[in-house]
């Protein structure tokens, strides 16, 4: 039997983005891609990502986090997912830390300082941007080095073109188009997340900027498919539209889920993320759900 059968979870989402948190401090115990995916097939726990809790690695910290995805893959960054831990460390009665404001969590790609904005909104410091094409990472350099406009286009729909590439510690792609909802975003992703260009493949984006200040955007997520939100791709695609002069350094990005305020802060190139975090549930693991899992 698995080890985390009977073991506690939450359902939460961030605007719309499933995600289910997993306490797992003062344990040896790690989830196997198999686990991950056996957790996402049931309707109570499913999600786009599972945000797994193990004790602080750097001293400092509050809690060091692994995040999978609905096919069991890792990924470096989640930011909505990174909100609802947040809330579960100031808020759950389990979980929840003594005087808790602003703490710091741990991933593969960083350290993230978060700040408790209202009782469910949270902000999120999202650390820098990677910029280069070793960063995303790419399979070739770009003619244009600071691959702001990509060499990829999509055979059947010419003008999905020279996108933007970002890493937020996890490989963002972003299309610009003049309506975002145009286009079949499921074919689209499906096709560009396992292009050749992107040796760990990538996540997707449609992005259209409706003023300097605001940007619609639908994302098609690496692991997990269609979703309703993506805090990361949100922050990947600000920096771009920055980057390119089509934006600000602040803006609305806005979601089928709801809106995200991101900056990317001048004095120090942080990318901040503000959004709201909604508690769904709780629930154990049923031992059966494991059945056939290693
Ligand atoms: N929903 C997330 C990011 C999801 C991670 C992604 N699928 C990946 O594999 O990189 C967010 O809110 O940032």
């Amino acid at each position: 039997m698995s080890a985390l059968a009977n073991r506690r979870f939450l359902k939460m989402n961030g605007l719309g983005n499933e995600i289910t948190v997993l306490d797992l401090r003062g344990t040896p115990l790690r989830v196997s891609a198999v686990e991950a995916r056996a957790i996402a097939a049931d309707p109570c726990s499913h999600f786009d990502q599972l945000m797994v809790l193990h004790d602080p690695v750097t001293p400092g910290t509050d809690a060091s986090m692994r995040i999978y995805n609905t096919d069991g893959s890792e990924s470096g960054a989640c930011g909505n997912g990174t909100r609802c831990v947040a809330w579960a460390m100031v808020a759950d009665p389990v979980m929840r830390r003594p005087s808790a404001k602003g703490l710091v969590l741990e991933t593969k790609a960083g350290l993230l300082p978060v700040e408790r904005v209202s009782e469910t909104v949270f902000t999120v410091d999202m650390g820098s941007p990677g910029l280069a094409w070793t960063d995303i990472p790419l399979r070739d350099p770009q003619s244009d080095t600071r691959a702001i406009d990509i060499d990829t286009r999509m055979a059947d729909a010419p003008e999905l073109t020279k996108p933007s590439a970002v890493s937020m510690g996890n490989p963002h792609i972003i299309f610009w188009v003049k309506d975002a909802t145009a286009y079949d975003l499921p074919r689209i992703g499906r096709v560009f997340e396992h292009d050749a260009m992107f040796p760990e493949k990538a996540n997707i984006s449609l992005a259209q900027i409706i003023s300097p200040d605001h940007i619609l955007l639908r994302v098609w997520e690496r692991g997990a498919g269609l979703t309703r939100a993506c805090g990361s791709a949100a922050c990947a695609t600000l920096v771009a539209a920055s980057r390119k002069g089509l934006t600000g350094r602040k803006a609305t990005l806005s979601l089928p889920g709801g809106d995200l305020l991101i900056e990317w802060r001048e004095s120090d190139g942080h990318v901040l993320m503000t959004g709201p975090t909604e508690f769904e549930h709780e629930g154990v693991f049923s031992p059966a759900l494991f059945a056939g899992a290693a």
